[in-house]
């Protein structure tokens, strides 16, 4: 697996007396949670989402217009209340200790409700993107996407992250959570038979420093 060229390490104090070897083991590029929620609780939230699709389901990229080019899936938004609070909690809890753990960015919570999608067979994908840029004016510093469809129950449809010139396939299995960076290029290849149904969510924070 090729990794970016590195140089030699400069001196502790080269680097103003910061520890680099703490910090290499507190950063990754993504990190997976299996498990997240569990079957029930998959099954709860596509039936919820299904039945908001039905009278405000967005097809392609909310709030840009519909681009097939880019994305074609039909999305809406599973607002925080009495039915949604435990995948809030659960977001929340998962999200402060992989930050803690992998990534170390100082965090404020979500700023933005919880993204639920399907993608149906004859091609429903997410091309090449980032989830920063020219976006809200919300600092997203944590993505995280959680599968909520059985693997058996699609066909394509695979989130994939880039590093340079490598694609790293990430797991299929329901309830499992991926994050990475708002940064990180990633796509959802299209799906080819069946349906799935996953979540989207960003966790905030103030800029970068
Ligand atoms: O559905 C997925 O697995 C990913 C969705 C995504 O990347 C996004 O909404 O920004
Ligand atoms: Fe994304």
């Amino acid at each position: 697996m090729p990794k970016p060229a590195r140089g030699p390490l400069i001196s502790r104090t080269m680097l103003w007396g910061f520890d680099l070897a703490a910090m290499e083991r507190s950063y990754s590029g993504y990190t997976t949670m299996p498990d997240a929620l569990t079957a029930e609780q998959c099954d709860r939230l596509i039936a919820m989402g299904e039945a908001q699709l039905e009278t405000s389901g967005q097809a392609g990229v909310a709030g840009a217009g519909v681009h097939p080019e880019i994305r074609q899936s039909t999305i809406t938004w599973l607002m925080p209340g009495p039915e949604t609070q435990f995948l809030y909690k659960r977001i929340e809890r998962i999200g402060r200790s992989a930050n803690d753990r992998f990534f170390g960015f100082s965090l404020l919570g979500m700023g933005e409700p919880v993204q639920f999608a399907r993608y149906a067979a004859g091609g429903d994908h997410y091309g090449w993107h980032q989830d920063v840029g020219d976006g809200p004016p919300i600092l997203r510093k944590l993505s995280v996407v959680i599968q909520l469809s059985d693997p058996a129950d699609y066909e394509g449809g695979d989130l994939e992250l880039r590093f340079s010139q490598e694609i790293t396939r990430t797991r299929r299995e329901r309830g499992t959570m991926v994050l990475f960076p708002p940064w990180q290029l990633h796509r959802v290849t299209p799906v080819t038979a069946g349906l799935r149904y996953s979540l989207a969510c960003w966790i905030s924070g103030e800029p970068f420093r």
